[in-house]
């Protein structure tokens, strides 16, 4: 039997939940509006590839995305995994990048792939990029090398925990952040660029483990220029999880310091997280080179996330916070981009 005879038997579950992708124009402003049959009836060359089976999961734009999505996506997964060889869900562009995060953490150990797409344009517009986008995402799926969470969008297949959405218009909206993309895809060729992913084939587990739990608490502080002291001890004295937008490499400004010797020793005694990242968007964090920066790793004992995305840190910490007694997670995911490090 020739090869592509062999992966047309490929089933896929495609979750929608809504987004640009699957909306219509109404007096009120796009919104979703049609379903998973009617997104993939337009699809040609669909059916000769795999067999498509559909479940709405939600209908919304993904501004309206929470927590509670995601684990809906995720008992999904779960009760279906042995039934599908793969998942397609089609997400809106907007909040893709942390709903790819979160999947990456909360579903760890997955030997099959789960993909996320969406559009810039409707399905139904003049010129969309949502059939090719929908097409490439079984494209993918249909291939071995294909495991654990990504994106699929323009061409690019993006590591699920390194896609940041960086333009608002363009076909082009995603990019893979401090990591190399797994694979590209042009006119109907899958080229398969690097494998590894954070929970595939790291061997930290060796069945599929579905999380379903997420903190919600938690809150991004964007660092400011003269930002308010008392802003940011509010902010730190009542909320689980504080993520830092620091500047640079990172570090906490002279002025602010007294607050952060004040709450962080609080924080610490709760189990609050507290992180920083970088408001720059490549190249991560590194506490350890400026004075401003050491003191914060040193004296404050703040985290730091490294070459991980504001999206990606986001995740960690919910799950973090949801699974205190579990591993790390924030260290593991931070220790795999650094893999990445000199090939990006
Ligand atoms: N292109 C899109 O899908 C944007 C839309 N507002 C969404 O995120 O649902």
């Amino acid at each position: 039997m020739s090869r592509s005879k062999q992966v047309s038997r490929k089933k896929f579950i495609l979750l929608t939940t809504g987004g640009t992708i699957a909306s219509v124009e109404t007096q009120n402003g796009r919104m979703p509006g049609i379903n998973g049959e009617t997104l993939i009836r337009q699809i040609d060359g669909l059916e000769q590839l795999c067999k498509v089976e559909i479940r709405p999961v939600c209908s919304i734009d993904s501004t309206d995305l929470t927590p509670k999505h995601w684990k809906l996506l995720v008992e999904t997964i779960r009760d279906f995994y042995e039934d599908y060889d793969g998942f397609v869900i089609s997400h809106g562009t907007d909040t893709m990048a942390y709903t790819a995060a979160a999947l990456s953490v909360m579903l760890q150990g997955l030997n099959k792939p789960v993909i996320l797409t969406g559009s810039q344009l409707p399905m139904e517009a003049a010129g969309t990029d949502a059939k090719q986008n929908l097409y490439d995402a079984f494209l993918y799926g249909i291939r071995p090398e294909a495991r654990g969470v990504s994106v699929v969008f323009n061409g690019k297949v993006i590591d699920g925990l390194c896609a940041r959405k960086w333009k608002t218009e363009s076909f082009d909206a995603f990019v893979s952040i401090n990591r190399p993309l797994l694979a590209t895809i042009e006119n109907g060729r899958v080229k398969i660029e690097t494998t590894a992913g954070v929970f595939r084939d790291a061997g930290i587990s060796e069945k599929p483990q579905f999380y379903l739990e997420m903190e919600e608490d938690l809150c991004a502080l964007k660092l400011t220029p003269g930002i308010s002291r008392e802003m940011v001890r509010q902010i730190l004295m009542q909320t689980k999880g504080v993520l830092i937008e620091g500047f640079g490499l990172g570090g906490i400004p002279n002025y602010l310091e007294e607050v952060f010797e004040e709450v962080m020793p609080l924080r610490k005694e709760k189990g609050y997280l507290t992180v920083m990242e970088t408001q720059a968007l490549l190249e991560g964090t590194d506490l350890s080179v400026y004075e401003v920066g050491l003191r914060a790793k040193k004296e404050l004992g703040m985290e730091e996330s490294g070459r991980l995305t504001a999206e990606a840190v986001t995740a960690c910490m919910m799950w973090q916070m949801a699974h205190p007694e579990k591993e790390n997670i924030l260290e593991t995911c931070r220790t795999y981009l650094e893999t990445f490090a000199h090939n990006v």
